[in-house]
């Protein structure tokens, strides 16, 4: 027997995790609950990435994560709030938080406590496999959520899109080859990441990025995502004229991520 990944790890918890919330507060509650939320409140996650990359500048998603299944803790000082004020003022675009709490030591308030601390808009960066993760993600106040394409089916791709489109949260959908390039070609967002790291084996290089770029339209914003450290990575990319980033380690594993941000962005 095949031994399983930490994706698919991650992905058989997120459905006993579903299971089990589902039993506190059933899904049509939470449904109608999340339907009442105000879509004025949300702060427009695609529309912030998109004015800093039409107006030249890198648009930087900083990733607020304590830990990750390939590398640890990262970082032991961690006051989410604290973190979201720096990443604003090095001038980030957006805000992603884990909130998953088995695997990347998250929390759905440290969500809510960054997005209270500044005015960027935020992602729910999670494994969400289930609408019932969609109207949770709304009922904490994100702004967008991740549909990761190795972890779901087409129709689920769909399905979880209209319902984050339907509540008016962005989505950013995720790939790493290119089957699963032209299966996120078939949804509607604007917002496609390639991530650079291969989320079943761990393996890590920017030529991810560098490979599929040729076949990206357009007309879609595109993110590279992951091993972005330092300032030759962010060079290389912007060469390429990809100008949408998503980073963790670098900043969470400094002193101060948003100066950080700053050295390598700026
Ligand atoms: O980071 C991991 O170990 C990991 C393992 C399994 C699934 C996802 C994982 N990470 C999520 C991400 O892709 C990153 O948090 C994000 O792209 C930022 O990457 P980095 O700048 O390399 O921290």
């Amino acid at each position: 027997m095949n031994t399983p990944t930490i994706l698919k790890k991650i992905i058989d918890t997120k459905a006993l995790e579903v299971a089990s919330r589902s039993k506190s507060l059933p899904l049509n509650e939470l449904m109608a609950q999340a339907r009442d939320q105000d879509p004025a409140a949300l702060r427009g996650f695609y529309r912030s990435m998109k004015a800093r990359v039409d107006a030249g500048l890198p648009a930087v998603i900083a990733e607020i994560k304590k830990a990750s299944p390939s590398k640890g803790v990262l970082r032991e000082h961690f006051v989410p709030q604290e973190i979201a004020e720096s990443y604003e003022q090095g001038g980030a675009a957006c805000l992603s938080v884990l909130t998953d709490r088995d695997y990347f030591q998250g929390h759905e308030d440290y969500l809510q406590a960054a997005r209270a601390a500044c005015s960027l808009p935020v992602i729910r960066k999670d494994f969400l496999v289930d609408p019932y993760q969609i109207y949770e993600a709304r009922m904490i106040n994100a702004d967008c959520v991740l549909l990761i394409v190795s972890a779901l089916s087409k129709m689920q791709l769909h399905d979880l899109e209209g319902i984050a489109h339907e509540l008016g949260m962005d989505v950013l959908v995720e790939v790493h080859d290119e089957e699963e390039l032209h299966t996120a070609l078939t949804m509607k967002t604007p917002l496609l990441g390639i991530n650079n790291r291969n989320l079943h084996t761990f393996e890590l290089t920017l030529e991810t990025t560098f490979g599929l770029l040729p076949q990206v339209p357009a007309d879609k914003l595109l993110v590279t995502e992951s091993g972005i450290l330092g300032r030759d990575d962010v060079a290389a990319m912007r060469e390429r004229n990809v100008n949408a980033f998503l980073v963790g380690e670098a900043f969470m594993r400094a002193d101060n991520p948003g100066e950080e941000l700053q050295k390598l962005f700026f």
